[in-house]
């Protein structure tokens, strides 16, 4: 045969030896026919190679694998090109996002991976533009800026798709505050096809088409002023049976549904799966998973298409697994609900109406008048790591988290450009001791691969994870299921019963879907490793090592690379002594914290190793503290200033709360190893018991 070409015809026929589109076909189910490596010898499988990446920070990308060629996306953008069977660099090309735009994505410099087509490989980037490259050299063909940055920070951290000469793309963002949409753009130009907007502008500068002005009247007050957000991050697929493209909508901007539409409303299209013509972007129907969203409860997970018997009759269905913790199953002829069932723990509904097609909220969902724990946290009882779907089985395979999340509205709502801007705090109750804290983390939020039944509605086994936000996943026709831990393993278990038949240790947590593919006749599964996003940069975990550079790797049977290198001790630097005393500043330096530092620095100032740790930088970042927080003198390594939104006295109080951490874990590393073991030992009780009280919630 040939060299493959990738058109909508190719992607449609789904070849096993390739994975030539992000979700493998047009119905991302993530399945491949290969069995070379199957539950028989799967013990055999070890590393053939591994590739460094030149950043440390997290990786999401799915490769696309055609004849042999991986195509993948690292930090920042860059776009890598590897030779599969050897890990060699055939082409590197490196975008050059301005690092100061870094500080708009609100999870982590990351990118879920390219599209190709006809010899293209194109990728978004996260200063929001679309570039197509040559496949065969990594030369740049065509590039577009798909937003307005002035207008709104926009970023791109999700994978385009393709199919019939047009790219689809959208974009992040609703943290901050950014009106949402998805645009069509012609493979060969890069010149703009058409773009559908999922929220409402200002009615009085008139609508864009007859679905803006349907949505319109489901909003009220001026939420025009914030964006509104339902922005287009992560899941866009085109149905090749049906000629349609479904997009998955994010939450809103704010969060907060009382500061964004004071009364009331559902807010259309937030949190909605929408289906459009793919040719001219025109709607065709919707269904909102979450009516006036408040909660950060996205539809932009994974849309997985299939046909399934429903009632005795065969059906053209959606199965989506969304962050609000029920499972779907919508038809996708036209949009109508045929079961939402909750597959996490769930309090916000108790259950959904199917004559209305609408959630039965419990009386405390919407935080009004006072804090409410909620489950799932805005984490997601599942993000935007893949499902994987196995037809031996008969299962979807879904990466799951349980976990809850305090909301509390914020008292005066002041919207502040370029930063998050959610109506709700984002601290939570503090913890005195940090290891209570680190060990409540792991009692209160945790992680589990989850075997779907879509068919009875209801989970067929579950395997735990020992920590809370694990990879995507892959079921092969070998009877395996293969997904990287947040613990660094890499497992593969039996697809019909969880089963663990093989682990490889990757030193650093992994988040990305595996891929397989064959060169030469053998099969090869290709996983990136790579700690980070949303989870990986707030929850910090306290680790003694640096962590290593973010990797290919790359597994066949008999594989015969050496082993990873074990990573360097991290530098501890001693912290100054402390600054304040004074209980009032230091809470306000802590909710300060919260509102600017902690999405990237980490929880309680404990980072992940890859953005500085706060407690422990060197006397030269304290001496110059206002310079580099206020004025931003290291913007272009990424720490952009904050003197637009922060006094000299608030940044104080920061300073003063991030003393006051490195000084409380200085005298923690100063104990005797009886004491804090101890202590551990208590707390582990403590954290045991108050976990099971919070099962309760
Ligand atoms: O509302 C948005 O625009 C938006 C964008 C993104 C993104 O682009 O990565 C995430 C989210 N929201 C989000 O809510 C979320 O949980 C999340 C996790 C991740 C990640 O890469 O780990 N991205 C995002
Ligand atoms: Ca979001």
């Amino acid at each position: 045969a040939g060299p493959t070409v990738v058109n909508t015809e190719s992607i449609s026929a789904n070849s096993a030896d390739n994975w030539l589109s992000y979700g493998k076909d047009y119905k991302e189910q993530r399945y491949s026919e290969l069995d070379q490596i199957n539950v028989d010898n799967v013990s055999d499988l070890n590393l053939a190679w591994s590739f460094d990446t030149d950043f440390n920070r997290g990786l999401e990308a799915t490769p696309v694998v055609i004849d042999g060629v991986l195509y993948l996306t690292g930090n920042w953008s860059v776009v890598y090109a590897l030779d599969a069977k050897s890990g060699k660099l055939l082409w590197k090309y490196d975008p050059k996002v301005p690092r100061e735009w870094g500080k708009m994505a609100c999870c982590d410099v990351v990118n879920r991976g390219v599209a190709a087509y006809e010899g293209k490989i194109i990728f978004g980037t996260l200063d929001a533009r679309l570039i197509a490259l040559d496949a065969a050299t990594g030369e740049r063909i065509w590039e577009v800026l798909t937003a307005d940055t002035s207008v709104y920070p926009y970023t791109i951290t999700g994978a385009p798709r393709v199919a019939k000469g047009k790219v689809f793309i959208g974009n992040g963002g609703a943290e901050y505050g950014v009106r949402g949409y998805v645009s069509a753009y012609d493979v060969n130009t890069g010149e703009q096809q058409w773009r559908f907007y999922t929220v409402p502008a200002n009615p009085a500068d008139g609508f864009e088409n007859q679905a803006m002005e349907a949505a319109a009247k489901t909003w009220t007050g001026e939420w025009w002023n914030y964006g509104g957000g339902g922005t287009v991050w992560d899941a866009i697929v085109y149905d090749d049976e049906l000629d349609q493209l479904y997009i998955g909508v994010g939450n809103g901007s704010p969060w907060n549904a009382k500061v964004r539409s004071p009364d009331g409303g559902d807010n259309l299209y937030l949190s909605s799966i929408v289906a459009l013509n793919p040719d001219n972007g025109d709607y065709l129907w919707h269904y909102q998973e979450t009516p006036a969203e408040s909660w950060d409860y996205t539809a932009t997970q994974h849309i997985m298409l299939a046909d399934m018997a429903f009632d005795g009759q065969e059906r053209k269905v959606i199965w989506h697994a969304p962050k609000n913790g029920f499972f779907f199953v919508i038809d996708r002829t036209n949009g109508e609900l045929l079961s939402a069932e909750p597959y996490s723990d769930v309090n916000w509904a108790s259950h959904y109406d199917l004559e209305t097609g609408r959630p039965v909220e419990t009386k405390n969902a919407r935080y009004l008048t006072k804090a409410q724990m909620i489950r799932p946290s805005s984490m997601g009882a599942h993000n935007w790591q893949a499902m994987a779907y196995s037809p031996q089985t008969g299962l979807v395979y879904i990466p799951a988290i349980n976990s809850l999340f305090e909301y509390k509205s914020v008292k005066n709502y002041l919207h502040e450009w370029g930063q998050w801007n959610l109506g709700v705090y984002t601290q939570q109750q503090s913890v005195s001791d940090p290891i209570l804290a680190q060990l409540l983390t792991s009692k209160i939020t945790q992680g589990a691969l989850l075997a779907w039944d879509p068919v009875k509605q209801e989970a067929a086994w579950e395997v735990p994870h020992k920590l809370t936000w694990n990879g995507g996943l892959l079921a092969t026709a070998g009877g395996l299921v293969f997904q990287g831990a947040a613990d660094g393993d890499v497992l593969a278990f039996r697809a019909d019963n969880g089963e663990k038949l093989w682990s490889f240790n990757a030193n650093t947590g992994v988040m990305a879907p595996p891929v397989t593919y064959t060169v030469n006749g053998e099969q090869y599964i290709t996983i990136l490793a790579g700690w980070g996003g949303a989870f990986g940069l707030i929850a910090g975990l306290e680790r003694e090592v640096a962590p290593p550079p973010s990797r290919v790797l790359t597994f066949k049977l008999g594989g015969s690379a050496l082993a990873l290198p074990a990573n360097p001790l991290k530098k501890i630097h001693e912290p100054p002594v402390r600054i304040s005393s004074d209980q009032n500043i230091l809470e306000e330096g802590r909710s300060l914290y919260y509102a600017y530092c902690s999405a990237c620095h980490g929880t309680e100032v404990i980072s992940n190793g890859a953005i500085p740790d706060l407690r422990h930088l060197p006397t030269a970042f304290h001496d110059n503290f206002n310079a580099i927080v206020l004025d931003g003198v290291m913007k272009k390594a990424g720490m952009v200033g904050f003197s637009d939104v922060l006094t000299e006295e608030q940044a104080f109080a920061i300073h003063a709360y991030i003393l006051e951490q490195a000084n409380i874990d200085r005298e923690r590393r100063a104990q005797s190893s009886w004491w804090v073991a101890i202590k551990t030992w208590f707390f582990k009780i403590v954290a045991a018991v108050l976990g099971f009280a919070m099962t309760f919630v």
